[in-house]
């Protein structure tokens, strides 16, 4: 447990029979109940000194939301489930009510939704060392997982891979903006104007770094500490902007790592009267923010890696082959799943290294996916359609889901781009938001692989999305034509 192991989460005999009994669909309470169940998560919470418990969950926008509970709260919770309003369904980023949901709305009254907590998730959090976090999922009555849930999905999809025989291994990358503005100046400024921590672009920085060692220190050891483990971390070339790389880990928990990565960073740089932005493009002019995913299939004991094979002139195995070639015939159809925003797709600019075409290469920084390395450790590629605003769930969860499709199917990818991806004769990526959630609603396959209930769903609150902006009158329009026309 906590003491014995290095690691940073809960670990406990009960943690791992519950990881193999999701598969079989027991439920955590079941194992609760069990002797030892919840009498190992007192002992831990005594050991650690734990007062509070802060419990949480990703919306579909991919924001962490949450609750402090007392202790007793969070007992009965992990035996009974916790009530969680389910207006976190029917809201959007600013708390606006969606008037297009079916899931929740005023015609069901907003009721709570039952939530689960997921024990295995357990951790302290370093900055407030008597609270313990812990991540949700949300559940039907009838204690079935809650269909549009983002953390369920991607449960779901990698139950599938597990299924086929594969362990996916993936690990996320996100570059990311730190101004020196707390949320009154930001409004006080009408977000114009914003100081960013670091001057002038200056990628990989050793001076910039070392000049906020205090903050990159804290976010290095907030991170580790609280079992998000970062493998790298400096400074991207732009004002302000700094790449961290998590390290890999099997997908549901790379998600994990992925959301609380970003809660940590904003929690973090508040603390410095900082504000960590991860908008894919916070300015015309400036680089755009990835948030690239790094993917391979392992053989189910994680020895092996099946997205190499070294009778291969080029060392790619069939099983990488099909899996690329999926990703890339779904990639536009399921684009609006990737680029959650209006902003996404400003990201996808020619000659900003982020992709504009439904390509992969080898070495490529111009294409969507980026095949790396040749050795059996190393064959891995890197989804670099994904931006720093997507939610790490469904980014992960759709883009294993395309993969898988693809090794289903044996679908051969396009020739591989050598050179600029920019100016491949290739299927260009939606230029909005509004044309990708047309292209995903008509798209059967995203319904036969994510399932009716959530895509329809994310359809719904895109569609709001795309309103909420339609009736917006931007700063473009003003500085264009409000003299002159
Ligand atoms: N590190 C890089 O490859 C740059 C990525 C680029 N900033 C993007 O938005 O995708």
């Amino acid at each position: 447990m906590g003491t014995r192991s290095k690691a940073k989460v809960i670990s406990h005999p009960v943690m791992a029979r519950r990881a193999r009994a999701k598969d079989k669909g027991e439920t955590v309470d079941a194992l609760m109940r069990e002797p030892g169940g919840v009498d190992f998560l007192r002992k831990w919470f005594e050991e650690k000194g734990v007062r509070k418990v802060k419990v949480g969950a990703v919306d579909l926008d991919g924001v962490w939301r949450g609750k402090y509970i007392s202790t007793d709260k969070f007992f009965s919770a992990v035996k009974g489930g916790l009530g969680f309003c389910d207006v976190v369904f029917g809201w959007d980023l600013a708390d606006e009510l969606l008037d297009n949901t079916q899931v929740t709305g005023w015609h069901t009254g907003y009721p709570d939704a039952q939530a689960r907590v997921d024990v295995s998730t357990g951790r302290i959090i370093p900055w407030e060392p008597d609270t313990a976090a812990f991540l949700l999922d949300f559940v039907n009555a009838d204690g079935t997982p809650f269909g549009p849930s983002p953390r369920q999905l991607l449960q779901k999809i990698a139950r599938r891979a597990r299924d086929l025989g594969y362990l996916p291994k993936f690990g996320a990358e996100y570059e990311f903006y730190i101004f020196k503005e707390t949320p009154h100046s930001l409004h006080e400024k009408g977000f114009q104007g914003l100081t960013p921590l670091t001057p002038g672009m200056f990628g990989y920085s050793w001076l910039r770094t070392s000049l906020n060692s205090p903050l990159v220190h804290a976010l290095i050891d907030g991170c580790n500490g609280f079992g998000v483990d970062i493998e790298g971390f400096h400074t991207e070339t732009g004002p302000g902007v700094f790449e961290a790389a998590i390290r890999y880990d099997e997908v549901e928990k790379a998600a994990d790592k992925a959301v609380l990565f970003k809660t940590v960073a904003k929690e973090i740089c508040a603390r410095h009267g900082l504000t960590a932005c991860f908008m894919a493009k916070v300015n015309a002019k400036l680089p755009g923010c990835s948030g690239h995913v790094h993917q391979s299939l392992w053989n189910l004991k994680g020895g092996t890696n099946l997205f190499h094979d070294e009778d291969s002139p080029d060392g790619i195995s069939e099983t990488m082959r099909h899996y690329l070639g999926g990703q890339v015939e779904l990639m536009p159809e399921l684009t609006a799943l990737y680029w959650p925003t209006v902003n996404s797709y400003k990201r996808s600019v020619e000659n900003t290294w982020a992709p504009t075409t439904a390509t992969w290469g080898r070495e490529n920084r111009t294409t969507a996916i980026r095949v790396i390395g040749d050795s059996p450790k190393s064959m891995r590629l890197e989804y670099r359609q994904l931006g720093a605003d997507m939610n790490a769930y469904v980014g992960m969860a759709v883009s294993l889901a395309a993969g898988l499709w693809g090794i289903q199917n044996e679908v051969e990818p396009p020739p591989m781009c050598s050179g600029n991806g920019y100016e491949a004769n290739a299927r260009p990526l939606p230029r909005n938001l509004k044309e990708a959630v047309t292209l995903l609603e008509r798209s059967e396959r995203a319904r036969e692989l994510l399932g009716d209930d959530f895509v329809d769903h994310y359809v719904r609150t895109r569609k709001w999305e795309v309103r909420q902006y339609e009736r917006a009158v931007t700063n473009w329009e003003l500085e264009r034509y409000l003299e002159l026309i």
